[in-house]
């Protein structure tokens, strides 16, 4: 009859692991006749009640914790092994503890779960009443196949978790710039896109600039390539500190930044601008102060009319790069400005 129903609980496992533990534990109570069953989670001192099956009559939720000393666990932990006692009060080990002064459970059946050889937990069966007959050795084969299904899902959800935070490293790793932490090239423009996308649902205005280090090839040249890095990792630190939350900078390439500012006029854009100038002078290389050419294009959506974010892209990046060549070509260290035009909005 277990072996069938855990059968029938692994096939259920669209329906979630809680789903599942409790199905587990009411198959142990019905096989035990017992009232209380519980995985348990044992984590220092902390006896967590993880999933809990019992009478409507006994105060026990999930969630629920205790001191670990108050619980008959830590009886099952030392036996290191599955353990039954068919009445409690008259044990040596159990009889004057106060784990049973507090609960006055009689009947116990209960084992250890591990996970990667570390224990995790218990699943126990109890009752207030002693246990009417000799627990047999078929009770105890079938607790440990129960405690068997619960580590093997345990293991599982385990790998699954470790495997989704790599994927999510890797996710991350694929998505910014090594040298500077920035987003990189790639995940700058899947952002921009989805930002237009929504941007232009409603009347709404930006800016996107270009920024350029000025004379870094002297840079890599006086000082050597490595120095050249440590500029580049302090650019992109002063970046991210001179702008606000909900502005997005990346790297756009080389000693080249793409900064994409929302719901600002031309005022704030300039004062961005400036700040990023005055924190760029602050970083050190040689006796000069980096500086950085800026080439800004404006945009605004009126919210009518639908956009190829691809295009309005392109658009950006083309106008911002002249303003940016229009910066350098009048002396560097400086930013130059203008507005997008109205290929932005285009007729469905
Ligand atoms: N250290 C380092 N240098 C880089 C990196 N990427 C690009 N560069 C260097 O950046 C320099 C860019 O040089 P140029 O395109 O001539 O531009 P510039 O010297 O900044 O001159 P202007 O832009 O005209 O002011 C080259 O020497 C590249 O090798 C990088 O990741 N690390």
């Amino acid at each position: 009859m277990v072996i069938r129903r855990i059968y029938q609980i692994t096939n259920d496992y669209e329906k979630g692991l809680d789903h599942q533990i409790h199905e587990l534990i009411r198959m142990g109570l019905e096989r035990f006749n017992l009232d209380i069953g519980i995985l348990s989670l044992i984590d220092g001192n902390t006896y967590l009640v993880r999933n809990v099956v019992c009478p409507e009559s006994v105060p026990l939720n999930a969630g629920d914790s205790f001191s670990y000393d108050l619980s008959y666990c830590w009886v099952t932990l030392e036996a290191d092994g599955p353990i039954a006692i068919e009445n409690v009060g008259e044990t040596e080990l159990l009889g004057n503890h106060p784990a049973y002064k507090e609960f006055g459970l009689e009947s116990y059946i209960g084992i250890p779960i591990r996970v990667n050889n570390k224990v995790q937990g218990t699943l126990n069966f109890t009752s207030p009443e002693p246990y009417p007959r000799k627990f047999r050795e078929i009770d105890i084969d079938s607790l440990c196949l129960m405690a068997s299904w619960l580590e093997v899902e345990f293991a599982r959800k385990l790998q699954q978790e470790e495997l989704e935070n790599l994927n999510a490293k890797l996710e991350a790793l694929v998505r910014s710039d090594p040298l500077t932490g920035l987003p990189n090239r790639r995940h700058l423009f899947e952002h921009i896109d989805s930002r237009i996308n929504n941007l232009s649902r409603k009347a709404s205005k930006g800016a996107m600039v270009l920024l350029d280090l000025d004379h870094f090839k002297q840079i890599n040249d006086t000082f050597g390539h490595q120095f050249g890095d440590k500029v580049l990792e302090g650019v992109g630190n002063a970046l991210k500190t001179v702008l606000r939350n909900y502005d997005f900078v990346g790297r756009y390439g080389g000693e080249e930044f793409l900064l994409w500012l929302e719901d600002v006029d031309v005022e704030q854009v300039e004062r961005v601008c400036k700040r990023i100038q005055l924190s760029l002078n602050a970083i050190e290389a040689g006796s000069k102060p980096v500086t950085a050419s800026m080439g800004i294009c404006y945009f605004a959506f009126d919210g009518k009319e639908r956009v190829n974010p691809e295009r309005v892209i392109a658009n950006l990046v083309s106008r911002a790069d002249r303003m940016l060549y229009q910066a350098k070509s009048s002396g560097r260290n400086r930013f130059e400005s203008i507005d997008s035009d109205t290929l932005l909005q285009e007729p469905a």
